[in-house]
């Protein structure tokens, strides 16, 4: 199974000190950061989006930057993105018609590419065509179109846990990521249905101690593959 990686939610920093935040998150450990893009359409809040994660690419270098595009034209930020130093660029299954050609466009930009679904999704709405082709599968356990609005700090969804199992079983050594929820408390359910990485925002950032959260959940994932691993 792949290793566990702990990418914190930036929704959930002082956005007005975002350079130092994410400095801060890898000094306690953190190894990708979740950068939240959302442009008021898919959801309907809004964020940030290339301009920004240029500054913080400059001001942060050799940062993993897991960009989590929440917009309604995934095809039509790959380019800015990726000029801006992303990383990784997931985008939407609810938000395209076509998986497979912008997973293609987004490794022709030397991005690692992710496919999300949102909690109503189903994890079969991820063909094996469109999972071979990606690196990385995020299940949101929180967030809904309808109701819960791409916002941080909004309750773990419970029934969006299987989906991670029934993900795992398909794809062993897929990178799976959940996002939206998860701190200790509910980090045990989503590391032993099979999630490596994990996205956590509040827990994080407005921790005493974040290194130790991040300390947490890491360790929480690595024992559930041990034990994996024993069966
Ligand atoms: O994608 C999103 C927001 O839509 C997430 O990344 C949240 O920002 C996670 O925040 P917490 O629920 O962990 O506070």
């Amino acid at each position: 199974m792949p290793r566990a990686i702990i990418s914190p939610s930036v929704l959930a920093s002082d956005f007005g000190n975002l350079t130092a935040e994410c400095k801060r998150m890898i000094k306690g450990g953190a190894e990708w950061l979740h950068m939240d893009v959302m442009d008021g359409h898919f959801v309907p809040n809004i964020t940030m989006g290339a301009p920004i994660l240029s500054c913080v690419s400059k001001g942060v270098p050799g940062i993993f930057m897991d960009c989590h595009m929440m917009v309604a034209e995934p095809e039509k930020w790959v380019d800015d993105i990726a000029d801006a130093g992303g990383a990784l660029y997931c985008f939407h299954i609810e938000a395209t018609n076509d998986p497979v050609p912008l997973i293609k466009k987004i490794h022709k930009r030397n991005m690692k590419a992710g496919v999300a679904i949102s909690p109503d999704t189903p994890s079969t709405a991820i063909t094996d065509e469109i999972a071979e082709a990606a690196d990385m599968l995020l299940i949101n356990v929180y967030f809904s179109l309808e109701t819960y609005t791409g916002r941080g700090g909004q309750k773990f969804l419970d029934r969006c846990v299987p989906k991670v199992a029934e993900l795992r079983a398909r794809f062993p050594e897929k990178d799976i990521e959940v996002d939206g929820g998860v701190g200790p408390k509910t980090i045990s359910v989503c590391a032993e249905a099979g999630s490596n990485v994990i996205v956590a925002g509040t827990a994080i950032f407005n921790a005493e101690d974040p290194e130790a959260v991040i300390a947490t959940l890491k360790s929480t994932v690595d024992a559930a593959q041990a034990k994996q691993n024993r069966l």
